[in-house]
């Protein structure tokens, strides 16, 4: 979203039943604005008053100088009430709000597709929504009032310096209007938003690389290393630091002068003064004016610098929901209306090409391949080949360039996305738990399972052992009081939870990466569970582990190079066979180490 849009309409939006509170703060406040300035008209009765006695003597009406003062005290508590009730509503609404754009954007969120997701990481979405939600409720809470009244008092302010003595309020106006130019030619609304976008981009670039650090805290421990080694880190930091103060001190002489003027009103008040004073006639009026104004500038230079920052933070919170809406204006893929189901589970590829952006080389050239319902089959390959990248077309992760990929001879743009979600179990390479209770973990393969449902894939998956090493059982919480499971342990109960699901199409992705022998072994036999009756595609670097299935395919630099069961392609000496000699040399390099985990 890169069109302009106005602050208040766009707040508005994410205001849901509070729009009212919105209304009212806005109301309270304008009008206690308007109060706020009422003081200074009675301050220029009491002193009309007190000239009057000073001048003329007589009996000083200290009954209606009591008023005026009461008359003060009235309205300058009145002017509180409402501002702190208009910062009451104004609060309330922020929080709202805030609720409502977090809501949104993970309502949003979460329905984008895998791709987004992968490629956004989930510390860099928290990082986007917490930040720029919590620059807009600070806003809204705070300044929201404010802004109604810096519309409303320079209105008042206007009338109230020219109805007095318009010579000298426009001697006041004089220095007001320089300092404005001189700010707005300085930092004009151009300058400001593109100002607020890189430093907000430079912000946002130290944060991110501020929590890939410390998620790589191990890795600078291990290797006994400081921030500084971390160059990502270190230079977005020095970055940051170049551009706030580069930007500052371009800021220097233009502020400075900004100030000087709107501080520097006596400085065109007084010489105006002595000139009027010099063709008056009328010097009570005269010289109750100029005290007025005396007393009235710092109300002027605060009201003014007040509005400054106000219109500072207004950009800075326009800033950041456009970048909110930026992260939620992603172009997700479409599904079809119709939705048709797949009439088996066989899978084909069909002349499909595939590259992650534009800018980059292919990640998959004219790939066709059949896939029979029932069968397993292999994708091997050396690393960036494109075999996880074909797992995420299947599942539609990301849609095809050129060609199409069927299950069951339906294209899977035209299968609803919570079906095809259904049919397919993907068993990542690292698998995530949630950090609930291993039942729950579990649960989540098919959320109206029986207790017996998930203890009967827990046992499948070989996951007995783990259960009751444990205190609480499956109802022991993974990650919290210390409690954590290996990766082959965490990787069990993931295949009870695909078990459960029992999704006719298993994707495994180097799904026995992590683990020791023991663990293996027993993964093995929960995998044959798993896999009883299933069309799978399995993507592995250790061969023995496939060395059985019904069809290999080798992908190397996208392309499928060799295909065949494990002793066709041996014979076809090829990279295949190329890649098995490695693979069995390793092994017997592993025992003459004396370690053998293949
Ligand atoms: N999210 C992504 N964005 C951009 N390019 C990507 C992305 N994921 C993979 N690639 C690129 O696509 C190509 C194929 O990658 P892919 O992950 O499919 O290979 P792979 O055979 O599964 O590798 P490995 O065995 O190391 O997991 C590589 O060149 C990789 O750099």
């Amino acid at each position: 979203m890169n069109k302009d849009f106005s602050l208040i309409g766009k707040i508005n939006e994410y205001t849901g039943k509070y729009k009212k509170h919105f209304i009212l703060s806005w109301i309270f406040s304008a009008i206690s604005g308007v109060f706020m300035m009422m003081p200074y008209v009675f301050i220029y009765f009491i002193m009309s008053e007190l000239i009057d006695f000073f001048k003329f003597g007589g009996e000083l009406n200290s009954s209606l100088l009591l008023n005026y003062g009461w008359s003060i005290v009235g309205i300058t508590v009145l002017s509180f009430i409402l501002y702190f009730t208009a910062l009451m509503l104004s609060h309330t609404t922020a929080f709202n709000v805030r609720k409502n754009m977090i809501l949104s954007s993970i309502e949003k969120i979460q329905s984008f597709n895998m791709g987004f997701h992968l490629n956004n990481t989930s510390g860099k979405l928290r990082k986007i929504i917490e930040k720029n939600t919590a620059d807009t409720e600070t806003f809204i809470a705070h300044l929201l009032p404010d802004l109604s009244q810096s519309f409303v008092i320079p209105i008042a302010i206007l009338i109230l310096i020219l109805s007095f003595d318009y010579r000298l309020g426009i001697a006041c106006l004089i220095p007001i209007l320089i300092g404005f130019f001189l700010q707005f030619v300085s930092m004009g609304d151009k300058k400001t938003k593109e100002f607020n976008r890189l430093y907000q981009n430079a912000l946002e670039e130290m944060n991110n690389s501020g929590v890939e650090y410390v998620r790589g805290i191990s890795v600078v421990k291990v290797f006994n290393q400081s921030v500084y080694s971390f160059k990502n880190f270190y230079k977005s930091i020095i970055n940051y630091k170049n551009f706030v103060l580069k930007y500052t001190l371009n800021f220097e002489v233009p502020f400075s002068l900004f100030n000087t003027m709107i501080n520097g009103i006596f400085f065109f008040i007084i010489p105006t003064a002595i000139v009027i004073y010099n063709l008056t006639v009328d010097y009570k009026a005269f010289i109750l004016s100029f005290i007025f104004y005396i007393v009235f500038m710092p109300a002027i230079t605060t009201t003014l610098l007040k509005i400054l920052y106000i219109a500072n933070h207004a950009s800075v919170t326009k800033e950041s929901i456009r970048r909110i809406e930026n992260m939620l204006n992603y172009d997700d893929l479409k599904y079809s209306k119709k939705s048709i189901s797949p009439k088996d589970y066989g899978i084909s590829f069909e002349d499909v090409s595939f590259k992650y952006s534009k800018n980059e080389k292919y990640a998959l050239k004219n790939i066709s391949f059949n896939i029979q319902q029932g069968e397993v089959i292999a994708l091997v390959g050396p690393s960036g080949g494109g075999k996880t990248t074909i797992a995420n077309l299947i599942t539609r992760f990301y849609d095809p360039e050129k060609g199409s990929i069927k299950i069951g001879g339906v294209d899977v743009k035209d299968i609803s996305k919570n079906e095809l979600m259904d049919i397919i179990s993907f068993v990542f390479q690292e698998n995530r738990l949630f950090k609930e209770s291993i039942y729950e973990n579990v649960r989540y393969g098919k959320l109206d399972a029986s207790k017996q449902e998930i203890m009967k894939a827990l046992e499948k998956a070989q996951c007995n052992d783990i259960i009751e090493k444990l205190e609480n059982g499956v109802d022991t919480v993974i990650g919290r009081d210390g409690i954590y499971l290996s990766g082959g342990e965490m990787q069990r109960i993931a295949i009870a939870r695909a078990l459960l699901k029992n999704a006719p199409i298993i994707i495994l992705d180097e799904a026995t990466a992590f683990t020791d022998p023991e663990n293996e072994f027993k993964i093995k036999q929960s995998f044959d569970e798993l896999l009883k009756g299933k069309t799978v595609i399995m993507i592995a670097h250790r061969l023995s582990t496939i060395k059985n299935v019904d069809k290999i395919y080798l992908v190397d630099d996208g392309e499928i190079i060799e295909s065949g069961k494990h002793e066709e392609l041996l014979q076809k000496e090829g990279k295949y066979l190329r890649m098995w000699n490695e693979f069995t040399n390793s092994i017997n390099w592993k025992f003459k180490g004396g370690v053998n985990n293949a």
